[in-house]
């Protein structure tokens, strides 16, 4: 096959919709640039490019080659295609690497280049993923590579004064061993599922590190979430944790003074100083920030380039913590990184140096399980097991869910008496209408009560009345979401959110006159730092207080909320139903997850997890076709990536 034909290849198949325009374009960029290329570096091109579109930070070679209809996962025809263009090409690994290498647009990763694509130990990158990897990798090791020097003795006490041994005093906490493995690392993870308490012990490991700080009263702590919603979610914890905290030890320890030492919560791209029409930010490695200590909530929603840009721009001093749950889905853009940096955290491999060094600390004996040779990173990582506020039929579901036992999850779904659990088969979208509109039984109502409190708005001309109003909308809208696995089609957020603005405007409950009407839920799909809303950011549209005044988005900033004239939103959608992953960082009373159909391969396990653990007391599975669920049980999230490697 020549480069030109394969070029035309590639432009058919992205109009199949099998590749991205953009992947096609791609390859026809590397042609013009080097009009030479060989038809495997053009193949390679457009399918790294497919591949990060997905997900996915670099193309295993192997993998390629190996199986591409497992790692491509293209329907049938596209396959055989697929297969007859490859026909044409190099077959072996060896001879296909030597190719690309030979290569002006492929650089080794080893050697400064500005060749478009890297290839590194059989993976292939485009340059700029490749460069965050690295980027990351860099960071990670350089804030592990030495553990900082303990005073062991003095943390054991502090320790056992913020976590009082309850039953068996010998028994790990592992929320006290990663209070004190943290103290001595200046890069750390604190992975577990929902109600584990990462933020709890967060709050413990401040009051740590203010105890054992030489200058506390100079101690600058800083807390982060990639939403706002999550930010701020973040700080009522922390702040919830310390107070009752200062209850218990208070007289023990200055913890009044620590509280005004934390800045309020931001979100990461307010923090590093997000700028309109650049990717770069106010604060990077030349400008670092003023921190001493950041905490970072829902970490598994950091995308490589943000971490690059996050670790680079805190100070070689500063400590950085990272909590989170490793088993939700990554983020919608490539990578994966806080699963990749937590592939240790289950099995722990603790070296003998680090058990001692736990022992000491904590006067408990880590489980000879958790005792191996992990690298520095596996050191700097605790997973904490046991949920403090799951233990219900919520938690169980998540966790059958996670080990992928679609028996005992459907078990759950269909028999729980607590009514916290129920599984609807709904053939037609409009029954996930009517539960969007009046709720089921024993859970908490759908929309209802948000339209309730749409309707109670108050005299116009009183800003105080209005912005209690406001609130309470807000709050109330907060209460009841229905989570989708796709963007498009009848059972995906798209379809539903056009069927319930329907099913509201014919009750009556809605008066929609254009695109923004009053009682809107909008989400932001896109970063605008001029206007200040971020992606994700969900809002309400609502009249101001000022009669007759055009209308505004309401967001909810913690306990208060901001506004935004609705003309300046540029990209936002209708947030009544939204996709799971945009879902990420958020709680909901009850949760509604919608799965479709069939949705190939974004039906996956780490999907379902995530909408259910979006449940605070109840859940609800909606789906036309019963399979559906356990099919999305089987299939995991798989991204590529060097990043491990990088790390080694
Ligand atoms: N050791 C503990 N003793 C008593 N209560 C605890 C303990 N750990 C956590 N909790 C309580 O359990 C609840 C959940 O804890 P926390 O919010 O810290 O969990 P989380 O892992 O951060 O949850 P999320 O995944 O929702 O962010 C909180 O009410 C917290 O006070």
């Amino acid at each position: 096959m020549t480069p030109a034909s394969l070029l035309t290849t590639l432009r058919e198949w992205a109009e199949s919709g099998w590749l991205r325009r953009l992947d096609a374009a791609f390859a026809g960029f590397l042609y013009e640039l080097v009009p030479d290329a060989v038809p495997e570096l053009l193949m390679a091109g457009a399918l790294v490019a497919h591949m990060e579109g997905r997900g996915h930070a670099c193309l295993l070679l192997d993998e390629l080659l190996g199986d591409p209809d497992a790692l491509l996962g293209w329907p049938a025809e596209a396959q055989t295609a697929l297969q007859a263009a490859m026909a044409s090409l190099h077959t072996d690994p060896g001879a296909w690497t030597e190719t690309l290498q030979a290569s002006p647009l492929v650089g080794t990763g080893d050697a400064p280049s500005s060749a478009p694509l890297v290839l590194h130990e059989g993976r292939l990158y485009l340059r700029r993923y490749w460069d965050y990897e690295r980027r990351v990798a860099t960071q990670v090791l350089a804030r592990g590579a030495t553990p900082l020097p303990v005073d062991t003795i003095a943390v054991r006490r502090q320790l056992d004064l913020l976590f009082p041994a309850a039953g068996d005093a010998s028994t790990l906490d592992w929320q006290k061993a990663a209070c004190g493995l943290a103290l001595r690392g200046r890069f750390s993870i604190i992975t577990g599922g929902p109600g584990t308490g990462k933020t709890y012990t967060a709050a413990r490991l401040l009051a740590l590190l203010f105890a054992m700080d030489a200058s506390p009263d100079r101690l600058r702590v800083m807390l982060a979430a990639p939403t706002g919603k999550a930010a701020a979610r973040l700080k009522q914890s922390i702040d919830a944790a310390l107070d009752a905290l200062n209850a218990q030890v208070g007289d023990r320890l200055p913890l009044d003074e620590l509280a005004s030492h934390i800045q309020p919560a931001r979100t990461l791209h307010s923090l590093l100083g997000a700028r309109p029409d650049t990717r770069r930010f106010r604060f990077d490695a030349a400008h670092p920030l003023e921190v001493d200590v950041l905490i970072v909530d829902e970490a598994s929603m950091i995308h490589l380039e943000m971490m690059a840009a996050l670790l680079e721009a805190l100070p070689p001093t500063a400590r950085v913590v990272f909590l989170g749950d490793k088993d939700q889905l990554a983020s919608v853009e490539a990578g994966a990184v806080l699963g990749d940096l937590c592939r240790d955290a289950e099995a722990g491999r603790y070296r003998p140096e680090t058990l001692a060094y736990l022992e000491a600390v904590t006067g408990q004996r880590v489980p000879d399980a958790f005792a191996g040779d992990g690298p520095p990173l596996a050191q700097q990582t605790v997973m904490l097991r046991e949920s403090r506020r799951f233990g219900g039929p919520i938690g169980q579901l998540a966790v059958a869910v996670n080990q992928g036992n679609a028996t005992s999850a459907v078990r759950l779904l269909h028999g729980d008496q607590s009514a916290a659990l129920a599984w609807l088969d709904a053939p037609l979208p409009a029954d996930v209408i009517a539960l969007a509109l009046r709720g089921r039984d024993g859970a908490l109502g759908g929309f209802g009560g948000y339209l309730k409190a749409l309707h109670v708005r108050p005299a116009p001309g009183d800003a105080q009345t209005h912005a209690d109003w406001v609130l309470t909308v807000l709050q109330a809208f907060e209460r009841f979401r229905l989570l989708c696995a796709v963007r498009q089609g009848e059972w995906g957020a798209e379809g539903l959110n056009a069927a319930i603005e329907r099913a509201m405007v014919a009750e009556g409950s809605l008066v929609k006159r254009g695109a923004w009407y009053e009682g809107r839920p909008v989400m932001v799909t896109r970063n605008d730092a001029a206007v200040g809303v971020f992606n994700g950011d969900i809002g309400i549209t609502l009249p101001p207080a000022t009669p007759g005044a055009p209308l505004r988005a309401y967001f909810l900033d913690g306990n208060t909320a901001r506004s935004v004239g609705v003309s300046r939103l540029a990209s936002v959608e209708t947030a009544f139903a939204m996709t799971v992953h945009k879902s990420q960082g958020s709680e909901f009373d009850h949760t509604v997850l919608v799965l479709p159909r069939d949705a190939g391969r974004v039906l996956t396990r780490e999907l379902v997890y995530t909408g259910i653990t979006r449940a605070r007391s109840a859940f609800t599975l909606v789906t036309p076709r019963a399979p559906a669920f356990a099919e999305a049980l089987a299939q995991r999230t798989r991204r590529a990536s060097g990043l491990l490697s990088l790390l080694r």
